[in-house]
């Protein structure tokens, strides 16, 4: 059975990123993917303003849906300081279980949970079985037509505080309008947008940041 672009990814991370190095991690994903072929990983330019939210929030905790391959994850949980930790939600298996490999191999499961399933279960379990008091920051990089529902689905669950953060990735492409709209015209809900670019390629993507007021 030949072998999936998410494995093949893993390999040649294994093979030529530095244990427990995860800006080597990172930059052997985004080497593989912009040379051999195209993932929907969040990348470097993009990555950049992840990296800046996270860094001026410094968030005890932090939410990630769609795990995918973990880069991501590895991008975030990097930046957390001591104590603070990310859950990362991933609902196909095979994804997770290379996400695991990843973020591993990137020396930072101490700080990283991955939560396999769906978000819309996962997110109303949060408080009682994950022991999470309130998120301080929330990344959206799952299906695009999901930010919504599980957006609300968030506030149902009483999970966010004044402050708390959401960065919404693929504004532009492959889009998340219906979010753009809810969030836009939500006044709980002070937004940011941030042009960049489609990771690994040049057409113009934008990442969109959300401040819940309280
Ligand atoms: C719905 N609840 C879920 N719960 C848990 N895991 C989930 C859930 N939903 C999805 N997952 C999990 O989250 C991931 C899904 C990521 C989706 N991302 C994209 O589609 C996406 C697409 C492009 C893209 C741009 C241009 C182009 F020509 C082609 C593609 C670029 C991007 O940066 C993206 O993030 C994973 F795959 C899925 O199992
Ligand atoms: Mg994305």
């Amino acid at each position: 059975m030949n072998q999936s672009k998410e494995q093949r990814i893993l390999n040649f991370v294994l093979q030529n990123a530095v244990r427990g190095d995860p800006r080597s991690v990172m930059d052997t994903i985004d080497k593989y993917c912009s040379q051999k072929e195209w993932a929907m990983n969040v990348g470097d330019e993009k990555g950049l303003i992840l990296d800046k939210t996270v860094e001026e929030l410094q968030p005890s905790v932090a939410l990630e849906l769609g795990t995918y391959c973990g880069y991501s994850a590895v991008r975030i949980a990097r930046l957390l300081k001591a104590g603070a930790r990310l859950l990362t939600v991933e609902f196909n298996p095979e994804f997770a279980a290379i996400a695991k490999q990843i973020i591993e191999f990137a020396g930072v499961q101490d700080k990283v949970k991955i939560l396999e399933g769906p978000s819309e279960e996962i997110i109303p379990q949060l408080k009682k079985k994950y022991e999470v008091d309130t998120l301080d920051f929330v990344f959206l990089d799952h299906w695009k037509d999901r930010y919504t529902p599980d957006t609300i689905l968030i506030q149902e669950c009483n999970l966010l505080r004044k402050g708390s953060v959401l960065l919404a990735d693929n504004i532009i492409v492959p889009g998340a309008p219906e979010f753009l709209k809810y969030i836009r015209n939500n006044p709980r809900f002070q937004c940011t947008n941030y042009p960049s670019h489609l990771e690994y390629m040049k057409v113009e993507d934008a990442m969109e940041k959300a401040v819940f007021l309280g």
